[in-house]
């Protein structure tokens, strides 16, 4: 069974498209675990265009009504993003090497580059008792490296996955992820799976049992506009039991 937690970036998008509280992510996430999704993304990013940090403490917040639930907060380790998870103490913390104006998370780290600047805010979360994941391309040489700086989970990266499914060569590139999942495995990593998955392509991707958890949020907010939010998140859980 992989876990699915939702990340409500997207409804944090349409609560500040009009400068109102509604949707209120709050009950957006409540409504998401009283459906039995098993925990809440969100990934503010230093503009706050949609998730905010203050959306950070009150999903914390909220959680506590939710015991074995689990709060995931993304985003790069800049010194404001750092103080925050510090403050919330979130179960996990999956760090992402993207730059502020970014539109969207587009690459995984780098860590023979970064190991310097990742290592001691590793240990900082860590020492909080927060699970630190750090999002990877699907590259096997490099989750030994992602161990030894001291991660506990990585979590893929999935755009070229969700891009090729279904088309010619598609084979290849799952084997890839897999082989990367096995990897990260075997150098005792747990594994994460995100970005661009859906309800088409999450199954087979998750089906082989190595992804521990995936988070999922454009898509089945996209999703949601045909099905319904209630339709849309059981129709995931039912893909990934
Ligand atoms: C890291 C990743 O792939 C996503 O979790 C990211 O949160 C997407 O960010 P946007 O919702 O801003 O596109
Ligand atoms: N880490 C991936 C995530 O939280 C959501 O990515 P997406 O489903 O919005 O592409």
């Amino acid at each position: 069974m992989t876990h699915l937690s939702v990340n409500l970036n997207k409804i944090g998008l349409l609560r500040n498209s009009r400068g109102r509280d509604y949707p209120n992510l709050v009950d957006m996430a409540e409504r998401t675990l009283k459906l039995g999704a098993f925990g809440i993304t969100i990934h503010p990013r230093p503009d706050q265009r949609h998730a905010t940090y203050q959306d950070a403490h009150d999903v914390k917040e909220l959680l506590k009504r939710f015991p074995g639930a689990e709060l995931n907060i993304e985003g790069f380790p800049e010194a404001q993003f750092l103080d925050v998870v510090l403050e919330v103490e979130p179960d996990q913390c999956t760090l992402v090497p993207d730059d502020p104006n970014q539109l969207t998370s587009d690459h995984g780290w780098n860590i023979a580059r970064d190991q310097d600047a990742l290592r001691p805010v590793i240990a900082k979360l860590k020492a909080k008792g927060i699970r630190v994941v750090l999002f990877m391309d699907p590259d096997p040489e490099s989750m030994v490296l992602a161990k030894e700086v001291g991660a506990d989970r990585v979590e893929l990266y999935t755009e070229e996955y969700a891009n090729a499914f279904g088309k010619t060569g598609f084979e290849d590139i799952l084997d890839n992820y897999q082989n990367a999942a096995q990897a990260a495995l075997d150098v005792g990593l747990a594994v994460n799976a995100g970005h661009d998955l859906d309800l088409n392509n999450v199954q087979t991707l998750c089906a082989p049992g190595r992804i521990m958890e995936v988070s999922i949020g454009h898509a089945l907010t996209v999703e949601a506009l045909d099905l319904g939010w209630d339709n849309v998140v059981k129709a995931y859980l039912a893909k990934l039991v």
